[in-house]
């Protein structure tokens, strides 16, 4: 069998040797997670455990790009990684500039149409990719193919995306998009991640995270339930062995479209701070309101209990401007949540289910999400399911799509089954330890070994 050509050292001195690459591309975000090999020099004394003999030690990377500000987000992050010169890096931030500058101005195509606007939009938008794809070309040296019919310059790829510009890839870019279940490639990312990672899962109740063990002998089953722009829930019953249960298209699409609309937001960030500082209380109608203050106790509602989500704005002569855009945001935010919540345990009931996972980006790790899920899946459940997190909840598809190179053409390949996210030693086994407070849904890297079957 050949050697993956990652192995194949690229004899100069990059500092960064990117091998692989795998595409999430979503209905909002497009995620990448990426393999990069070791140079060797700068190894880590806390990851050890990762290494074996034949393996091929580097690190696993985690992306995501914002569709709208992809290129900004990616030089600021990959200027210092790959390199870039300063005048290569003020060269590509004028593009941008100029970029967003055309869009503001031009309120889309008028202008845009002028510069071809499918190609300049397709090299602006998949930037990082052909960025990293070029790495990746680079080092492994498939762009010299011998044969042409034995075409490996191709990315595995999922999520709707990865049908929707998969000619556009091939046409424009010179790139195919090998084709990845999404729903697979969802349950084999969380099973890896579940089984491979210390210190991924953990619930989160009444502002207090609490790390799982997971117990890799008694797994399954379990329901995950991946929020990204709609919300997908899976029966996960094994490695390959699932069925997707249910679904519902109330998801963070919802949460993000409709809250751009209500509060003229410009970014997801600045609708989820807003609800942080917000009071659902003046827009949603408790129970308290409807029933003169008291609780309606036969039925288990207290009377602070939401009897109608936004309720309380038919009550009076207000005007959308008259509410607070805090306000706003945080009751869509608890309704949405609190409805995922609530299907997730019905589905989780349905088959008998104690444990669901979160995945997608949705959460974003996000305090009151969680908690509203939480509270949510434990009201229902009367405390009998439990709500789990993930702490890289949005790159399940995407990692399972890096995971499926191990299964095709390229060799057969695995990935190390026991990467540790670097923690303070003397704390791993601490359930209630809290990693490094970093933003995960950034850009990340954990340490792990890819290696010949
Ligand atoms: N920076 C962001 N920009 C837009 N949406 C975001 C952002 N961060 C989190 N989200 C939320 O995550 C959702 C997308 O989640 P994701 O798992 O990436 O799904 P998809 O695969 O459909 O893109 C969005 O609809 C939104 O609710
Ligand atoms: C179609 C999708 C699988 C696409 O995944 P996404 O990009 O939202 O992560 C998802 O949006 C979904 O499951 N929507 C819910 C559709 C339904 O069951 O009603």
């Amino acid at each position: 069998m050949d050697r993956p050509r990652e192995i194949e050292a690229d004899g100069n001195s990059n500092p960064i040797q990117i091998s692989r690459l795998a595409l999430d591309i979503g209905g909002s975000l497009i995620k990448l997670v990426y393999f990069s090999r070791d140079s060797g020099d700068h190894e880590d004394p806390l990851n050890d455990s990762v290494r074996i003999s034949n393996g091929v030690n580097g690190r696993l990377h985690f992306a995501k790009c914002y569709q709208q500000y992809g290129v900004v987000f990616f030089i600021a992050n990959f200027r210092a990684e790959f390199d870039l010169s300063s005048t290569d890096s003020f060269i590509l931030g004028l593009a941008c500039a100029y970029f967003v500058m055309l869009r503001t101005l031009a309120g889309q195509a008028s202008f845009l149409e002028l510069l071809h606007v499918d190609n300049f939009l397709i090299y602006v938008i998949f930037w990082p990719v052909l960025f990293l794809a070029y790495k990746m070309k680079v080092n492994s040296g498939f762009q010299h193919q011998e044969n042409p019919t034995n075409d490996r310059s191709f990315i595995k790829a999922t999520g709707g995306g990865a049908y929707k510009f998969s000619d556009l890839f091939k046409e424009k870019l010179g790139i195919s998009l090998e084709k990845e279940d999404e729903m697979d490639c969802l349950v084999t990312g969380a099973n890896f991640l579940l089984k491979a990672v210390n210190h991924e899962a953990f619930t989160y109740l009444n502002g207090q995270k609490e790390f799982v063990q997971i117990d890799h002998n008694d797994l399954y089953p379990y329901l995950l339930v991946n929020i990204g722009s709609g919300v997908s829930m899976i029966k996960v019953d094994g490695d390959g062995k699932f069925e997707r249960v249910s679904g519902t298209s109330v998801g963070g699409g919802t949460f993000w479209g409709l809250g751009k609309l209500l509060t003229k937001c410009q970014s997801f960030d600045e609708l989820l701070e807003l609800s942080q500082r917000g009071n659902n209380r003046v827009i949603d109608m408790l129970v308290g309101d409807i029933y003169g203050g008291m609780d309606y106790s036969k039925i288990g509602l207290s009377s602070t209990a939401i009897a109608s989500s936004f309720g309380r704005a038919i009550s009076n002569s207000n005007e959308l401007h008259d509410y607070k855009p805090e306000d706003v945001s945080r009751s869509l935010l608890r309704m949405i949540s609190n409805n995922i919540g609530q299907i997730s345990y019905l589905n989780a009931l349905r088959f008998g289910l104690k444990r669901i996972f979160f995945g997608g980006f949705f959460t974003r790790g996000h305090s009151y999400t969680m908690d509203t899920i939480s509270v949510a899946v434990h009201f229902w459940s009367k405390g009998e399911a439990k709500a789990m997190f993930l702490r890289h909840e949005g790159f399940l598809g995407a990692l399972g799509a890096f995971m499926s190179y191990e299964r095709h053409s390229l060799g057969d390949l695995m990935v190390n089954q026991s990467v540790q996210i670097p923690v303070d030693a003397s704390s791993s086994t601490d359930t209630n330890y809290n990693p490094p407070e970093r933003d995960l849904n950034e850009t990340e890297s954990m340490q792990c070994s890819v290696y010949q079957a």
